[in-house]
């Protein structure tokens, strides 16, 4: 269960400016919910999605996750949450193209520092997952798009985190791609993730597996 419970955020522009990115939400999400966060530019989905992921703290209200209060923890204990918790998926997928697709599939697991055998049964399991096996020695730089979308997904499935967050994920799609993240979201959903997508990409406002489209304007919940 995720709440954000009266939150504000506001960001410090200069010495007497302040911007009110998120104004006093209260949202609560289920477990193996998918949301759809909709609003224009600047109506303060990116601003949800990091405080979900205690990758910034609110002005005020509390975030709790799983019964954490993510909205207090400490640096070290945030990027902890993150790594055990959160699976990221971006929109231009933030590989390194000139490492190997399985060297980025395997990136979030350095810190855990599992033995090889255990990781590689986690690498081969999600490169399946994602029908990405048979790249796995190459190079991502010389990868199609859709493989490369493949490789961002696998990777942030690598930890099999509980909840995915996805900010705008079919921005630099083509039709075809999108459409392909579609059939992927479905999936996740379907092994019971908790995921939210913030996007105003029209194509998520006619999934029937969507669970709930929440509406921002200006930093509020508007619908
Ligand atoms: N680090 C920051 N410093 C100052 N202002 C910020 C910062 N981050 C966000 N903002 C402002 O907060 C508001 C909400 O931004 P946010 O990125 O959450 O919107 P968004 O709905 O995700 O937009 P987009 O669809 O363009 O990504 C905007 O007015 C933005 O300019």
């Amino acid at each position: 269960m995720i709440e954000l419970k009266n939150i504000t955020k506001d960001f410090e522009v200069n010495k007497n400016n302040t911007v009110r990115a998120v104004n006093n939400i209260n949202l609560s999400i289920k477990e193996g919910e998918l949301i759809v966060l909709k609003g224009a530019s600047g109506s303060g989905k990116s601003t949800i999605l990091s405080l979900i992921a205690s990758l910034s703290k609110p002005t005020k209200g509390e975030v709790i996750v799983n019964n954490k209060r993510v909205s207090k923890l400490p640096d070290n204990f945030a990027s902890m949450y993150r790594r055990e918790e959160i699976g990221f998926i971006f929109q231009k997928y933030n590989l390194i193209p000139t490492l190997s697709v399985k060297e980025n599939i395997l990136l979030p697991l350095i810190p855990k520092n599992l033995c090889e055998e255990e990781a590689s049964k986690l690498l081969h399991s999600v490169m399946k997952k994602f029908k990405i096996e048979h790249k796995s020695d190459a190079m991502v730089k010389n990868l199609s798009g859709g493989e490369q979308q493949r490789v961002a997904i696998a990777r942030s499935q690598i930890n099999n985190p509980k909840i995915i967050i996805a900010d705008e994920p079919t921005a630099n799609l083509d039709k075809e791609l999108s459409e392909h993240f579609i059939t992927i979201l479905k999936e996740l959903k379907s092994s019971d993730k908790t995921i939210i997508v913030a996007t105003h990409d029209p194509l998520f406002f006619e999934l029937d597996f969507v669970d709930r489209i929440i509406e921002l304007a200006n930093g509020e919940i508007i619908k």
